[in-house]
């Protein structure tokens, strides 16, 4: 593509002028001004801005895009077939088409025309990202939109269902570091702290705004439907409530949170409680989607990896573009970690940055058939029977994006670690008595962390993410649980539960001598 062409973007109001030299990792002070440009055009499109065109932002966009059409956005993404040789295999799919498996029955990618995307340097792309955090311009405002090009480039803004996901807190974990881990430079991504509570909510605006778009064009989209251990239907329950598309939900009985429960329940979905497992219900929802008008919303489909793949993204910019040395993921279904490693790898494609993090997977032992394959050398995968864990949204023993895990395992020099229940739910504890208020599944993590601390394979100086997946408040009988030492077999080391006390004075003042004489001062 020639230097003088000119990238607009819909909702921005002038345009980005190209680097006279593309493909350049050093920002060049012409492209400084480039900077200021997106900023000061985004900045155009505040709300008091909008307001005062007695428009929303919604309609803003609109406008915006009716009065300055992209040019020259040859930007464009297909389905293929997933780690296939593209010369002697052609397969590929348009996103308008309602398919989630290969003709040879494997894994499907959404795959980027990165030729197009190739024409602007990195530091194009990242001052473009940089300059959209922080507004309300319609949708960049989301975490994730705010890379659309390279999530779904073709769809029109106003598809889009979305309630500004991402852009999480990226918190240094100073204290826990310091004090269980003897490390500085230890960080958590937040991603549960997001509209759901859980980063199933970058997929799933994803996945529903391409549905919202396929019924927009009459395909035979009833409604959108998955199985779930608890975070899956409440993304999507409540996105498709937002754009009014029915969602069906198929819950394992009584293996999920009551507070993930009461999320589709409260947004309007067709909830069925199923007597099995996860594992049975995705059995079950992949059958019933190959027969009825219902779109399958779990990561089967490689839609949903699109969208969670901007918290890689999110995490380099968060860094202002350095690499972490590490980063660790809970994995139960296993696309997350595919995810991770594709935004990663994108940034290091497009030149936004020169290498990609050592990524480590984190399963419980009690739903481990990652780790055990890990363990075998990669010889042969064996699904397993996924006992109960605390970890309940990771109690996955079939995961369907396997072959995605090994891969991004593999090109990442990465490791995969397991945590029993007495250790994830020690490192839970020990993170929130630092100021956290984890989910389980982050104790994995966290837990997967201390033993490669342990073994020295991670450095005290190792910048490390690890990432939580969902908000504590979605788990809070397992803490319940365990500070009331009332977990069997389990020693539960960092209790900490209430003390019943008098309604007088001296009880009172007894129970806080007590306690003071033993606190360090
Ligand atoms: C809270 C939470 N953490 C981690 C995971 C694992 O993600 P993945 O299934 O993509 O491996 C899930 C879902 O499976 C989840 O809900
Ligand atoms: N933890 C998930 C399990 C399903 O994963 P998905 O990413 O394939 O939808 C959930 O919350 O349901």
């Amino acid at each position: 593509m020639a230097s003088s062409h000119l990238l607009q973007s819909p909702n921005f109001s002038s345009n980005l002028k190209l680097p006279s030299k593309p493909n350049t990792l050093k920002a060049t002070p012409r492209f400084l001004s480039i900077k200021a440009a997106a900023a000061a055009a985004s900045s155009s499109n505040t709300p008091a801005n909008t307001a005062s065109k007695g428009n929303n932002i919604r309609d803003e966009a609109r406008r915006q895009y009716l009065t300055n059409p992209p040019q020259n956005q040859n930007f464009s993404a297909k389905y293929v077939p997933f780690n296939t040789d593209p010369v002697t295999n052609t397969e590929s799919y348009s996103l308008d088409e309602i398919v989630y498996r290969s003709q040879s029955g494997g894994l499907l990618d959404v795959q980027h025309d990165m030729s197009a995307l190739k024409a602007f340097p990195g530091s194009y792309w990242r001052a473009l990202f940089d300059s959209r955090v922080g507004k309300t311009t319609w949708p960049y405002g989301s975490g994730v939109w705010s890379k659309k090009e390279w999530v779904l480039p073709e769809i029109s803004s106003d598809d889009i269902v979305s309630a500004f996901e991402g852009n999480s807190n990226l918190f240094w974990a100073e204290r826990f570091g310091k004090q269980f881990l003897d490390m500085n430079d230890l960080w958590v991504k937040h991603c549960g702290i997001s509209h759901t509570g859980s980063f199933k909510d970058l997929g799933m605006t994803v996945l529903v705004s391409q549905v919202n778009r396929l019924r927009k064009m009459n395909k035979p989209v009833f409604g959108v439907g998955c199985a779930s251990t608890g975070d899956t239907s409440a993304a999507l329950s409540a996105y498709c409530a937002s754009a009014g598309i029915p969602s069906i939900v198929f819950l394992p009985a009584n293996k999920i949170s009551i507070a993930q429960l009461v999320q589709p329940i409260a947004n309007g979905a067709f909830v069925l409680s199923i007597d099995t497992d996860f594992d049975g219900c995705m059995q079950l929802i992949r059958e019933v989607t190959s027969e009825l008008p219902i779109y399958l919303a779990n990561s089967l489909n490689s839609l949903r990896l699109e969208g969670q793949k901007t918290a890689a993204i999110e995490i380099l910019q968060q860094f202002d573009w350095e690499v972490p040395d590490w980063v660790i993921v809970p994995g139960g279904n296993l696309g997350n970690i595919y995810a991770f490693y594709k935004g990663f790898n994108m940034c290091k494609e497009l030149g936004l940055v020169d290498k990609i993090p050592r990524l480590v997977c984190a399963q419980a032992a009690n739903a481990n058939p990652l780790y055990l394959y890990y363990k075998s050398g990669w010889d042969e995968f064996k699904a397993v029977k996924a006992n109960s864990t605390f970890a309940s949204a990771i109690q996955i023993g079939d995961p369907v994006s396997i072959d995605r895990a090994v891969y991004a395992l593999k090109q990442s020099n990465g490791i995969v670690e397991e945590a029993t229940e007495e250790e994830l739910m020690d490192a839970t504890a020990q993170a929130d008595s630092t100021g956290m208020f984890i989910c389980p599944h982050t104790g994995v993590a966290l837990t997967a962390l201390m033993k490669l601390r342990k073994s020295g394979v991670i450095g005290p100086t190792d910048r490390t993410v690890v990432v939580s997946t969902a908000h504590g408040l979605k788990f809070t009988q397992s803490k319940i649980d365990y500070h009331s030492n009332n977990i069997k077999e389990m020693a539960c080391r960092f209790a900490n539960p209430p003390v019943s006390v008098k309604a007088d004075f001296g009880s009172v003042m007894d129970v806080l001598k007590k306690y003071l004489s033993k606190t360090p001062k």
